[in-house]
């Protein structure tokens, strides 16, 4: 294999576009969604609000919201049909495959017909993604064909309900809907490049979306929440943890959870999420799975200046939820879905047709040899 080539790769520090969306690593703590810190938004807002925010531009006011509560409301349960799929679905698929189908198949049943129903579709999906995940999951493990309704108000409430069958406590309830506000969106990430670059052949929402989840399924993006559970599970101790990532740096792995594309010194929704970890941790009175990530956060950072990325402390923050470790990274979809279909609008309101060139490095021209004499 020739030697790795950093310089320009993964079109790095390169713009490939305008958004009005997002600003990563520039202004406030460092992230901003249509000029609001995601740290006001967190502590200011509801998810619905930020949904409504980056598909409309402004923040609603009170008869707005409910508005499109009502509507958000009245769009959550999924096709019979859908539910026969996902029933077909074996045990050991990765929720991520499930999330990736139910979403193509949705778009078989309710396609988006042409560009006026885009707004109609991203609400759906937004809407639906919750039953999705949860129909598929309590079938497949509990054998429970579950309501895919609930009269909770908010989405990240009706997730945490049809996951477990029971309403959430308010503050499991808050931290969903921070943790959905924090994944929200984030420039020009590789999912949502991915959207774009689909949405920029003028393909419907459904396949943008599908295409999305199917990137932010990976390790190096969205599935590092779900790497990071199975990591720090791994630690005995602080010092067990200590220990055994020195022995992963020096294997030359990767740590999951650690690292940015873009940011340099720290993410910006890394203390939020660590904070409602910690408090989460208290309250539950067994505090060693923080204890452990802290000892990482610490390791990581005196030997290799790395950081705790978004992803890092939502791994103990869902685990003290009682959360399902491969479920991690649906949630994130169930989240990212506002960000990926807003930049789908965005790209199709002034659209030009994604398509880079490449650096050549293959043979010099040559002539067919023929089969016989090869
Ligand atoms: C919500 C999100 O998607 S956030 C990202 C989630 N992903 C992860 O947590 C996976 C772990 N992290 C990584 O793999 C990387 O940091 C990425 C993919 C996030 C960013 O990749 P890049 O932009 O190439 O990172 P960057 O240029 O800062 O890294 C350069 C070097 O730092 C080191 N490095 C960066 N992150 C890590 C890490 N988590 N563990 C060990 N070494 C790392 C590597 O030596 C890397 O060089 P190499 O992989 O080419 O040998
Ligand atoms: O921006 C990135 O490259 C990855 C990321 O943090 C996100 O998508 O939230």
């Amino acid at each position: 294999m020739s030697e790795k080539k950093i310089n320009g790769a993964g079109l790095r520090g390169q713009s490939a576009g305008e958004t009005s969306l997002c600003t990563v690593g520039k202004s406030g703590s460092g992230l901003t969604y249509c000029g609001y810190d995601v740290s006001d938004l967190a502590d200011n807002a509801s998810f619905e609000e930020v949904a409504y925010l980056l598909f409309n531009g402004e923040l609603p006011n009170v008869a707005e919201l409910a508005e499109y509560k009502a509507e958000l409301f009245a769009m959550r349960d999924i096709p019979q049909a859908l539910k026969e799929v996902l029933k077909l679905i074996p045990k050991d698929t990765h929720p991520m495959d499930v999330m990736r189908t139910g979403c193509s198949f949705l778009g078989n049943v309710e396609p988006e017909v042409d560009f006026s129903e885009q707004r109609k579709a991203a609400n759906r999906l937004l809407s639906a993604f919750p039953a999705i995940m949860c129909y598929w999951y309590r079938f497949s493990h509990e054998g429970v064909e579950i309501d895919c309704t609930s009269d909770e108000s908010s989405l990240g409430g009706h997730f945490l309900r049809l996951l477990k069958g029971e309403s959430p406590s308010a503050q499991h309830e808050r931290v969903m809907d921070v943790s959905l506000i924090l994944y929200a969106e984030h420039e020009f990430n590789a999912s949502t490049f991915t959207a774009r670059v689909c949405a920029s052949t003028l393909s419907d929402m459904f396949s943008c979306v599908t295409g999305a989840i199917g990137t932010l399924r990976g390790p190096l993006h969205g599935g590092a929440n779900e790497a990071a559970m199975d990591m720090i599970q791994k630690f005995t101790s602080p010092a067990d943890a200590k220990e055994q990532m020195a022995g992963m740096l020096e294997r030359k792995e990767k740590i999951m959870g650690f690292g940015h594309a873009i940011y340099r010194t720290s993410d910006p929704r890394n203390d939020i999420i660590k904070a409602w970890s910690e408090k989460l941790a208290k309250e539950n009175g067994d505090t060693s799975l923080y204890d452990i990530s802290v000892a990482c956060e610490e390791f990581m950072w005196d030997t290799k200046k790395l950081f705790c990325n978004a992803d890092f402390f939502h791994a103990s923050t869902y685990n003290y939820m009682g959360i399902p470790t491969k479920l991690f990274t649906p949630i994130f979809v169930c989240s990212r879905l506002t960000g990926w279909a807003a930049h789908v609008m965005e790209q199709r309101s002034n659209n030009r047709i994604i398509r880079p060139s490449a650096d050549y490095i293959g043979s010099d021209p040559r002539k067919v040899t023929p089969i016989a004499q090869r």
